[in-house]
């Protein structure tokens, strides 16, 4: 599996104001905003371009779009944070939605809303959660994509665990993994080591369900 991690210190300052306990909610959703902007930046790098031409005020001149925007997946509700950045960046991008949440006795996800186009033959899909802790929620989420026809499939998350790593990799499912940092491991709660605690809580406060 193609993993790109975005070192730059830009990003890693943003990083350390999300990993930072002392973060307020309304700090920690900002900084998430800004890095999301610079992965998805990274992970857009490589996507095939088409050719238009326009008329500056001057002469004509060699336009490009996106050949093929992609479909945003924020996975609820952490990855809620990261899609109004990106879909600016991207305008001609849809977006899906999923909604998942760890189980906190088993560390399973247990998948509560799905909504996304019937076929995804054919359009790259860009899944936004900002923690891969043991790569459960993610696995899942990339199996509903992939039983709708996804082919291309890239995660966008900002701190992975090396067991969610290697969970993608080992899923044999079509996925790239763009990411901010891979930590040092889990702890028995299932955390990321150091990570930055609970994303979801970090930005909305505690949930209600599960
Ligand atoms: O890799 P995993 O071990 O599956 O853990 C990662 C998942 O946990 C978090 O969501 P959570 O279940 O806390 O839901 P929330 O976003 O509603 O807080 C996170 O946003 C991922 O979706
Ligand atoms: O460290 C973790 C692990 C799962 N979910 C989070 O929000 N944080
Ligand atoms: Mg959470």
């Amino acid at each position: 599996m193609e993993t790109h991690v975005v070192d730059h210190p830009l990003a890693a300052a943003l990083l350390t104001t999300m990993r930072d306990a002392r973060s307020s909610n309304p700090a920690f959703r900002a900084a998430l905003r800004e890095l999301t902007h610079m992965l998805i930046y990274e992970a857009i790098r490589d996507a095939e371009i088409e050719e238009f031409e326009v008329a500056t005020p001057v002469a004509p001149a060699r336009g490009v779009r996106l050949a093929n925007p992609p479909l945003l997946v924020p996975v609820l509700r952490a990855g809620l944070g990261m899609v109004e950045q990106a879909s600016s960046l991207i305008p001609q991008s849809q977006v899906g939605f999923v909604g998942m949440a760890r189980d906190e006795t088993t560390h399973e996800p247990v998948p509560y809303l799905e909504s996304l186009p019937e076929d995804l033959s054919g359009i790259p899909v860009y899944v936004l959660d900002p923690m891969l802790a043991t790569g459960g929620s993610m696995v899942r989420t990339i199996e509903l994509l992939v039983e709708r026809g996804a082919t291309d499939v890239t995660a966008v998350c900002v701190v992975a665990a090396p067991q969610g790593v290697a969970a993608l990799a080992d899923s044999g499912l079509p996925i790239r993994l763009v990411v901010a940092a891979v930590d040092a491991g889990l702890n028995e709660d299932a955390y990321i080591v150091p990570g930055l605690g609970d994303a979801g809580d970090r930005q909305f406060g505690p949930r209600n369900i599960l």
